[in-house]
């Protein structure tokens, strides 16, 4: 954690806290939101120094996660906070409508009837493709220390020139994969997708592995070595790499193709490194992918969103090895920080309220409330409403 701010969910209650504009993604496996939340006291106004006609309102994203079975539970919370009626009406500032919040992802399709019997709002659909892209391109241009690469284990914080971003390669990773060309603002086309996704990892892992949750399968395939059941070329090669088509004799030649040949039951691995070659596989693939989607359309530049990643080490070096190895250098894979929140976010830039400028990030927040819930870093930024 870069900073030890702990944001207690029951600071919503304070009476100087104003909280507005709820945006939500329901996903195939999770409910990402995000909400602003002003302090009444700090916030400004800024029509009294400057000869614009724009408000602005200081104040912070915020950024939530359940799991998508547990909607109900999400509902619950929403309601309990009242996180959906919540408006900003001081300093010309209009209030979000009471009764409607944006919301992408599959789910807002599919629970769309639940939010009006259990709270009474209608949700209004923002296109998710469309979505991931908004989210992106705000986080990439308008948040310092955002992007950055994996290399060697280290993240390195890339400053993207903002006239240098486009075109890029957006593969967002969740339960499926989607690859998309972006070209700017708007301009978007989806280019490629696969099934081989987030929910393969965690669904296959959790029938292999028998383990209870996500982190934990994570935490597993840190401790394993993928190495006892995929297949190497030296295992083929009699321990000798095979240079001419450039394969070491590390390189795997065939992801769980050990398994074949060992008169072995699944019990007598270590889960550990199931986990490790399932992880490895699903993210090899992904990193492979992207690359020959970025070579279709000579993209030099792929980032990889998706609570898939969860900002995990070995995923992130995986894709970018792969990125790297296939694309002989030429291609980079780059990370977000706020990697899973591209829907949600994508969906609260639809209120047309975000200010690009001045924002801030760095620290950081543990909801205590949520459980799962990763270390999300809130964004210091401004709302701006016309008059
Ligand atoms: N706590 C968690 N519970 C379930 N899946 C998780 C969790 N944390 C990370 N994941 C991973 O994130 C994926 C979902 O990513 P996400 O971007 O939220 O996609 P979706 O929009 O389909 O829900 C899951 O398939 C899983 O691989
Ligand atoms: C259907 C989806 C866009 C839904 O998004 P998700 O909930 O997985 O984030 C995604 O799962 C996907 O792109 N799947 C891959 C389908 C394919 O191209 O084969």
């Amino acid at each position: 954690m870069e900073d030890s701010t702990i944001q207690d969910l029951t600071l919503l209650n304070s009476p100087v806290d104003q909280i507005s504009h709820l945006a939500v993604d329901i996903g195939g496996s999770l409910i990402k939101m995000v909400y602003f939340s002003t302090n009444r006291e700090k916030s400004v106004d800024k029509t009294q120094n400057n000869s614009s006609k724009d408000n602005l309102l200081s104040g912070r994203l915020y950024f939530l996660m359940f799991e998508t079975s547990k909607i109900n539970e999400c509902l619950d919370f929403i309601s309990s906070k009242q996180l959906h009626c919540r408006g900003v009406q001081h300093h010309g500032f209009p209030a979000s409508d009471k009764n409607t919040i944006k919301a992408t992802g599959g789910g807002a399709f599919k629970f769309a009837d639940l939010f009006k019997e259990k709270l009474g709002i209608s949700l209004d659909k923002v296109d998710e493709m469309s979505s991931l892209v908004s989210g992106a391109n705000f986080l990439i241009k308008s948040v310092p220390s955002e992007a950055f690469t994996y290399v060697n284990g280290q993240r390195n914080y890339e400053q993207i020139d903002h006239n240098d971003l486009y075109p890029y390669l957006l593969v967002n990773i969740g339960s499926g994969v989607s690859m998309i060309k972006v070209d700017g603002d708007g301009k978007y086309e989806r280019v490629s997708g696969t099934s081989v996704g987030g929910g393969t990892f965690w669904g296959l892992g959790k029938l292999l592995t028998k383990c209870k949750s996500f982190d934990d399968l994570l935490e597993m395939s840190h401790q394993g070595n993928n190495r006892v059941i995929d297949m190497l070329v030296g295992d083929i090669y009699g321990g000798s790499d095979y240079l001419k088509i450039g394969l070491t004799s590390t390189a795997i030649a065939s992801s769980f193709g050990k398994a074949v040949s060992e008169d072995k039951e699944l019990e007598e691995y270590r889960p550990e490194d199931v986990a490790r070659s399932l992880l490895r596989m699903i993210s090899n693939n992904i990193g492979q992918i992207a690359y020959l989607n970025a070579l279709r359309f000579g993209l030099k530049k792929i980032f990889f969103g998706g609570f898939f990643i969860r900002g995990h080490a070995y995923t992130m070096d995986t894709i970018s090895v792969a990125v790297d190895f296939w694309s002989k250098g030429e291609a980079k894979a780059m990370f977000l920080r706020h990697e899973g929140f591209l829907g949600a976010l994508g969906a609260f830039t639809n209120y047309q309220l975000v200010e690009e400028f001045p924002c801030t990030a760095g620290h950081y927040n543990r909801n205590p409330l949520v459980e799962d819930l990763n270390d999300n870093g809130i964004i210091e930024c401004c709302l701006r409403a016309s008059n």
